[in-house]
């Protein structure tokens, strides 16, 4: 498999310096009217993990997320990827990183390929190399036999594999997931996360995934946070945090960790209550159940 990767680092001296670290939010707040969305966050993403950001619903993930996609801006704080400040270098962050929103990306009137193809033009995939660069993205998803169907005959994990070629045409070196698999059955999201790994493992990208799936946290991701109310309880490796709480509870799980710091459990999304067999109009009612207007 071969996914490309980027060939424009950061240039000047700040941008190198932070470089280290593929994201790091200073003191970031963001507040919809009188609701703290995002409460004084800092956090750090270094490069090359897999970094898990976990949280019940409304806890401030996905609009943590969008800060550092330059999507929403940072009224208080800071926010750098790869050393370059979003609020500064607002194109320079957008060119380095793919964003599988929580929302249907992909476009079911389209086939695979074409859906892809729309991505590699928007990122500005030079003409010449699109073709067999969206080639690859299908490829390292597995649906290169699926690329010419309509994507409005995907099943649920299909479609989740297709966002993330679109993300992946433009080659980023920070992907970034908003719930890669709610409302996917298990072997759907056994498949999306193997293809995510497998793509790490051959680019070195740097991943920042949300989920509400304390399982897939602990298999996939390299170091969590765990979030409520807008701030980080706690911050490490799975086994860390289960070993901090090892001397209060016998062989604890992420959930009792996060029950721990947050005083409540983390609701909703278990293995036990994802859908099975979701087809393309599924996942646009999940989606859009999932999609707040705002
Ligand atoms: N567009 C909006 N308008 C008003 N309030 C919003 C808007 N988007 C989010 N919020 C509020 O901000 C807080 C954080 O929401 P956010 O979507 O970031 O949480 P989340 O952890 O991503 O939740 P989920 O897992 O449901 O996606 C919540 O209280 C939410 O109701």
């Amino acid at each position: 498999m071969t996914v490309r990767l980027p060939e424009n680092p950061p240039t000047d001296e700040a941008a190198a310096e932070g470089a280290a670290a593929a994201v790091r939010c200073s003191g970031l707040e963001y507040a919809f009217g009188a609701t703290r969305a995002v409460d004084n966050l800092d956090l750090t993403v270094r490069t090359g993990e897999v970094f898990g950001l976990l949280g019940p619903n409304g806890a401030g993930k996905t609009t943590a997320i969008r800060a550092i996609t330059t999507l929403l801006p940072v009224p208080a704080g800071m926010v750098t990827v790869f050393g370059h400040d979003t609020a500064r270098d607002r194109m320079a962050v957008r060119r380095l990183l793919g964003y599988v929103p929580q929302q249907l990306s992909a476009d079911g009137g389209l086939t695979g390929r074409e859906n892809v193809s729309l991505f590699a033009r928007v990122y500005d995939v030079p003409r010449r190399e699109r073709a067999p660069r969206v080639a690859e993205a299908l490829e390292a998803v597995a649906l290169t036999e699926a690329a010419d169907r309509l994507a409005g005959t995907y099943s649920g994990g299909m479609i989740r594999r297709l966002e993330l070629a679109q993300a992946l045409v433009s080659a980023p070196r920070l992907l970034i997931l908003d719930e890669p698999t709610i409302g996917l059955d298990p072997i759907a999201r056994t498949s999306v996360w193997d293809r995510i790994d497998e793509i790490r493992q051959a680019t070195g990208m740097t991943v920042l995934v949300t989920t509400h799936y304390m399982d897939e946290a602990e298999q996939y991701c390299d170091r969590v946070a765990l979030m409520h109310r807008g701030r980080i309880r706690a911050l490490g490796t799975p086994e860390q945090l289960k070993a901090d709480l090892a001397g209060e509870l016998e062989a604890p799980t992420l959930e009792d960790v996060f029950r721990h710091h947050a005083g409540q459990g983390l609701h909703g999304g278990s293995s036990a209550d994802s859908s099975d067999g979701e087809d393309f109009r599924d996942v646009r009612r999940t989606r859009r159940t999932a999609t707040r207007v705002g």
